[in-house]
């Protein structure tokens, strides 16, 4: 059974090439704008499995954090389309969804509801969060007075609180401290024992052959491979100077 199954997906911005905002140059330009569409994913399908740990990897401007961001659903895809099993809760950039003038015990209710939590439930669950942050000393300082390293941690005890049947997380884990990154690695081996699937972004390839059974290889907004963790860091490794990777 799969997780997640990526149908086709493909992603494109507008790039804006006319420097001169003012108004009397759009007018000069009669309201037209000068740009073209740059796709950052093209055409990219595979399945993520039940219960792996799975990584996205790829140079600089691949597309790993747009493919991550449209399965956390921050961004729709142009076309294709993403079919989810289970609960999903994503962990992206550091403190996106919290709010910065709130203390922590603030943003924990306002991200955990956020993530599809009732209060309830974040009631039942406070005492866990904070303790797994190991921000209790600054729970109720407003969170712009925290570390970056702290508002990882806040951020991360949340998402997994909310026990979805599929994590998305960013490269942010590599903020965190050892002590941190190792809670966390502890935790990812929980969902696994748990049946759940974690799909992240690394640049560390240690870090993902430590942590991942599955991985994929994005390169320039194509999928190269996709497969077992091992092979894919390989036909990365051996591949980047081939394909014009950084
Ligand atoms: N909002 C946006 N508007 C325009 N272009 C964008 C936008 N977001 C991403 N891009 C472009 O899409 C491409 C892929 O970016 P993305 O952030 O997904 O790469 P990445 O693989 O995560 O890179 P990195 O390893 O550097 O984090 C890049 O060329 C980037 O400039």
């Amino acid at each position: 059974m799969n997780a997640v199954e990526i149908d086709q997906v493909s992603k494109s911005f507008r790039l804006y090439h006319e420097r001169n905002q003012t108004l009397k140059s759009a007018i000069m330009r009669r309201r037209r704008s000068v740009h073209e569409d740059f796709w950052a994913l093209k055409d990219v399908s595979f399945d993520v499995p039940e219960g792996s740990t799975f990584a996205l990897i790829g140079s600089n401007g691949s597309g790993k954090s747009t493919l991550l961001k449209c399965l956390a659903k921050i961004y729709w895809p142009t076309s294709g389309s993403i079919r989810y099993n289970g609960r999903m809760a994503a962990m992206l950039e550091v403190g996106s969804g919290f709010h910065h003038e709130l203390s922590g015990r603030e943003n924990i209710y306002l991200n955990g509801s956020i993530l599809g939590m009732s209060k309830k439930e974040i009631d039942r669950k406070y005492d866990q969060i904070v303790d797994f942050s190991g921000v209790e000393q600054f729970i109720d300082q407003p969170v712009k007075n925290y570390s970056s390293g702290m508002y990882v941690r806040l951020g991360f005890s949340i998402a997994i609180s909310v026990e979805p049947d599929i994590l998305v997380v960013d490269e942010v884990l590599a903020v965190g401290d050892a002590e941190f990154q190792e809670k966390c690695l502890q935790k990812f081996r929980d969902f696994r024992d748990e049946g759940r699937t974690v799909i992240l972004v690394s640049h560390s390839m240690e870090a993902v052959r430590d942590m991942c059974d599955h991985a994929a290889w994005l390169n320039k907004g194509h999928l190269m491979t996709v497969g077992d963790v091992d092979s894919t860091i390989e036909a990365y490794l051996g591949g980047k100077g081939a394909h014009g990777a950084a």
